[in-house]
């Protein structure tokens, strides 16, 4: 059974429709990419999930239960985690409080010390502000910040959103290693290298709507969506 099924879903921000019959499969401890242009509802489905943003039509299933009307406490308490574009850390607290806070609001939360073990640029950093780090190490006190709190599912949207390509590439790393836990991960990314370097699976979305779902290996050689979609040639893609 999936951990996480989409089930013709429809979402409007007011009387504007944004997802058209999105469909997903997420398998348990999968990582799948979600890819498309600016503006293409990859957010939004997040949000959805997350029930930020209610579906109208459609359902959304998780471990089999339908949550398409649960409330963003309930789901998040059930164990989908979000880590939101732009790296939303406390600014005036430190590394170590930061995640202090995230764990307090949690009931069964993971060790500290495992988040200083994935994260180890984080450990040497634990006593600074929030607001003295790069934007590369806020975005790993972020993924902590959600990983503390042990879910099943992590969505991380656009984590590489305004970052250098080298720390790009850092994040990629650390990244690489967290994705090997015992978590299913939904990557939201304009980045296309970056997704097929850490997902196994990928959908493109494009005006709200599923245009292509496949194996991340069968992606690299489909110049034509990579061109059509996503606006880069495989040669960029490897
Ligand atoms: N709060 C909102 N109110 C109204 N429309 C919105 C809102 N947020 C997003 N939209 C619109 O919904 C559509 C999908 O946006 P969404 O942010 O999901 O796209 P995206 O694929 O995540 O794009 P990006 O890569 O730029 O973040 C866009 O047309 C956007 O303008």
């Amino acid at each position: 059974m999936s951990i996480l099924e989409l089930d013709d879903v429809n979402a409007y921000y007011g009387n504007s429709h944004v997802l058209f019959d999105l469909a997903m499969s997420i398998e348990e401890n999968e990582v799948v990419g979600l890819l498309g242009r600016n503006g293409a509802g990859k957010t939004t489905t997040l949000r959805t999930i997350t029930g930020t943003v209610p579906r109208r039509e459609g359902h959304i299933s998780y471990r089999g239960r339908d949550i398409s009307d649960e409330s963003v406490d309930s789901i998040s308490r059930a164990g989908i985690k979000l880590v939101p574009e732009g790296r939303r850390v406390f600014p005036d607290l430190t590394v170590n409080e930061n995640i202090q806070v995230a764990r307090d609001t949690c009931a069964d939360p993971r060790p500290i010390e495992e988040m200083y073990d994935a994260f180890p640029v984080l450990a040497d950093l634990r006593e600074s502000l929030g607001q003295n780090l790069s934007g590369g190490e806020q975005q790993m006190l972020s993924v902590a910040r959600a990983l503390v709190q042990d879910p099943d599912v992590l969505l991380l949207d656009e984590p590489t959103e305004g970052l250098a390509p080298v720390i790009v590439d850092d994040l990629a790393d650390v990244l690489s290693d967290v994705v090997k836990r015992d978590v299913t991960v939904i990557l939201t990314e304009q980045n296309v290298d970056f997704t097929l370097s850490l997902s196994e699976r990928a959908y493109i979305i494009e005006k709200g709507s599923n245009v292509w779902d496949g194996s991340v290996d069968d992606l690299r050689d489909r110049d034509d969506l990579l061109e059509q979609y996503l606006s880069v040639g495989s040669a960029d893609a490897d």
